[in-house]
């Protein structure tokens, strides 16, 4: 028998389980301040709502051998998805805009299984359903510069990008150019646009979408003198309006804002998953090993009506945090917790009469927390031991306090 977990797959120890509560139990309360309910959906969906309209690869969902009526089933590989159609299949009374919140497992196929490529991750996020415009979009930004305050972090910046303008602007080069042009624009390849064969014009207009990223005040300058449609020019213009907004409220609120240098808009990003319609992002930490992407998101204006019974259009934004990025970032913060809470007490029988009072008392301890306030108290299980030997069991544990019971119930208190 083999007992190791399978390739990709990973087990949270006690210390990795207290890091990760960490970070969520910052997040949680932001996300609750700004108005968000927690959702928890299916581990497992149907492949087809998984892969949403083809926006999703079927090449990153691990599939199950185990079918629903023969209808391919696989691990959801992110949360958006499962979230549209919740949302407008299970909650279709709830009144627009609806404000959810997430904390889950995900799962990828990962490109490097049977090297320990990881497959499974945990992500914790939100999503504004049924609101479209300027403020939905400043408000996901807003409460995702407010949920990276409040775990400490910042250097960090936000990557801001367009999905439809993008999109628009790369239209003019014919398939199967156009793919090859945006995934080397994805990956950062100027090499590829350099050398792919096309002409010296369609060239020019690749590099120029290339190198369409720095301070938003450049881009959007440079984006303004192409020749633009009404509807890339109304894409720019609420882009403009977008980081305006966003300075603005950062100039109000030093807390919870990106300083200028943050926010870098860049009309070359383009996301893996392909449900975006509007504003995409990402937030990435700049280490001296190199870059983190913390989280990412997006406007998806399109997703939920694939799953509305009557294809209703109903918009959509959401980010969601890496939760190992941040727990990779917070760990060199020395933030983190450095060991799991200590046991307060050890309650120790001082004779084999006074195991069912040693019991009773340890139970008094524990309830004996104030506010919700969790009293940790362990048995000492090993009968007949002497009191040295459970005292240096005490100090191994850091244990601070013993209580001696005796068989009338009463309990000596020591401190170690
Ligand atoms: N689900 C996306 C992030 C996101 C949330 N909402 C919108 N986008 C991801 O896993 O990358």
């Amino acid at each position: 028998m083999i007992h190791q977990p399978p390739s990709g797959a990973r087990d949270l120890l006690p210390l990795d389980v207290a890091q990760k509560r960490w970070i969520e139990k910052r997040l949680r309360p932001v996300f609750q301040q700004w108005g968000y309910h927690r959702i928890i959906t299916s581990t497992v969906e149907r492949l087809d709502t998984l892969m949403a309209g083809g926006t999703i690869q079927q090449s990153t969902v691990i599939q199950l051998e185990d079918r629903e009526d023969d209808i391919p089933l696989g691990l959801r590989p992110e949360l958006t998805a499962s979230i549209a159609r919740a949302a407008v299949t299970r909650m279709a009374e709830s009144s627009y805009p609806l404000r959810l919140y997430y904390n889950g497992n995900v799962f990828r196929r990962s490109p490097e299984v049977g090297h320990g490529g990881q497959q499974e991750f945990f992500q914790a996020g939100v999503e504004l359903l049924g609101a479209g415009g300027l403020l939905a979009d400043a408000e996901i930004l807003l409460l995702l510069f407010n949920s990276l305050h409040s775990l400490g972090l910042n250097q960090w910046q936000i990557i801001l990008g367009e999905a439809g303008l993008t999109a628009s602007l790369l239209s003019p080069f014919p398939e199967p150019l156009r793919r090859k042009i945006r995934e080397a624009i994805a990956h950062l390849d100027r090499l590829t646009l350099e050398t792919l064969p096309m002409s010296s014009e369609q060239r020019e207009r690749a590099l120029l979408l290339f190198d369409l990223r720095g301070k938003p005040e450049d881009v959007l300058q440079k984006v303004a003198s192409l020749p633009l449609d009404p509807a890339q020019q109304t894409s720019l213009e609420n882009l403009k309006s977008l980081v305006d907004l966003l300075k603005e409220s950062s100039s109000c609120n030093q807390t919870s804002a990106p300083g200028t240098d943050a926010l870098i808009l860049d009309l070359s990003l383009i996301r893996p998953f392909d449900y975006y319609t509007g504003i995409i992002f990402e937030v990435v930490n700049n280490t001296p090993s190199g870059q983190q992407i913390l989280g990412q998101g997006g406007r998806y204006d399109q997703l939920l009506s694939l799953y509305h019974p009557e294809g209703t259009m109903i918009p959509g934004i959401g980010f969601c945090f890496n939760i190992e990025g941040l727990h990779r970032v917070l760990r060199s913060t020395g933030q983190l917790p450095q060991q799991t809470p200590p046991t307060q007490y050890l309650v120790a029988p001082k004779v084999p009469q006074a195991q069912a009072a040693a019991f009773t008392f340890a139970q008094t301890l524990r309830q004996s927390g104030e506010n919700g306030q969790v009293v940790r108290v362990e048995m000492n299980l090993e009968a007949g031991q002497t009191e040295e030997t459970v005292r240096d069991y005490a100090r191994s544990r850091q244990i601070r306090q013993i209580a001696w019971v005796s068989p009338d119930s009463t309990a000596e208190l020591e401190t170690v």
